[in-house]
């Protein structure tokens, strides 16, 4: 049984374009800004571009401590170099696999925003290894206008038909507005071995 941890640092998987509805957009700056104001550190991918960007400008124009972590690989793609000069921590790793292990290292729980492919594959990998009893740190599911709801509804259908197994240590926390994300971490430790409660506008899936 992993030990309760305070959360200090937040881990977010997210687009590194900005999609269609306006209001995921406005969830990244939305959440940067929470984590600051919360004195969280924000871990994420060091994009500068669509919702990676939004997050980050949130948070540090709110005075917040971001950790970027990207391969050298990608830096041209997905950042200016003007704007990582702002992160008050850049980590350049050799390649992906390796910034995937050090954002979960330097991470306390997990959140997804809407985003694309590398967002899904990113918080999937974070839930196979909650299954695998690798750790038991939070996972919120930042369900802005609906946008995670078939992938919900896709592990639904995998628990009814009984293919996930360990199925008590997959409980990722489903929360509908940006605001509710980092209420809904600090409160995820309590809520594990403390008064079993939680806030009315987060349910587990
Ligand atoms: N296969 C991948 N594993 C981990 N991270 C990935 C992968 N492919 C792309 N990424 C990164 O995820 C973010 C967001 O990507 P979106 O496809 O826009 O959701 C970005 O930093 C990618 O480098």
């Amino acid at each position: 049984m992993a030990t309760m941890k305070t959360i200090e640092s937040v881990c977010v998987y997210c687009g590194s374009s900005n999609g269609r509805d306006e209001n995921h957009f406005a969830a990244g700056l939305t959440l940067g800004r929470s984590l600051a104001g919360a004195g969280l550190r924000l871990v994420y991918g060091a994009g500068t571009k669509g919702i990676m960007g939004a997050v980050a400008r949130g948070a540090m124009d709110a005075g917040g401590a971001v950790t970027g972590i990207i391969p050298k690989f990608l830096i041209r793609k997905e950042a200016t170099e003007v704007e990582l000069t702002r992160l008050d921590e850049l980590v350049v790793t050799d390649d992906m696999h390796q910034r995937k292990h050090l954002m979960f290292d330097r991470s306390d729980a997990f959140v997804a925003l809407p985003g694309g492919i590398g967002t899904l594959e990113e918080i999937v990998e974070i839930m196979t290894w909650a299954q695998l009893a690798r750790h038991e740190k939070p996972i919120v599911f930042a369900n802005i206008s609906g946008f995670w709801n078939p992938l919900l509804t896709l592990i639904q259908h995998m628990r009814d038909e009984g293919f996930v197994h360990s199925a008590q240590r997959v409980q990722p926390l489903v929360v509908d507005r940006a605001e509710d994300i980092v209420p809904a971490l600090l409160a995820a430790p309590a809520s594990d071995g403390g008064n079993g409660e939680a806030p009315v506008a987060i349910e587990r899936l």
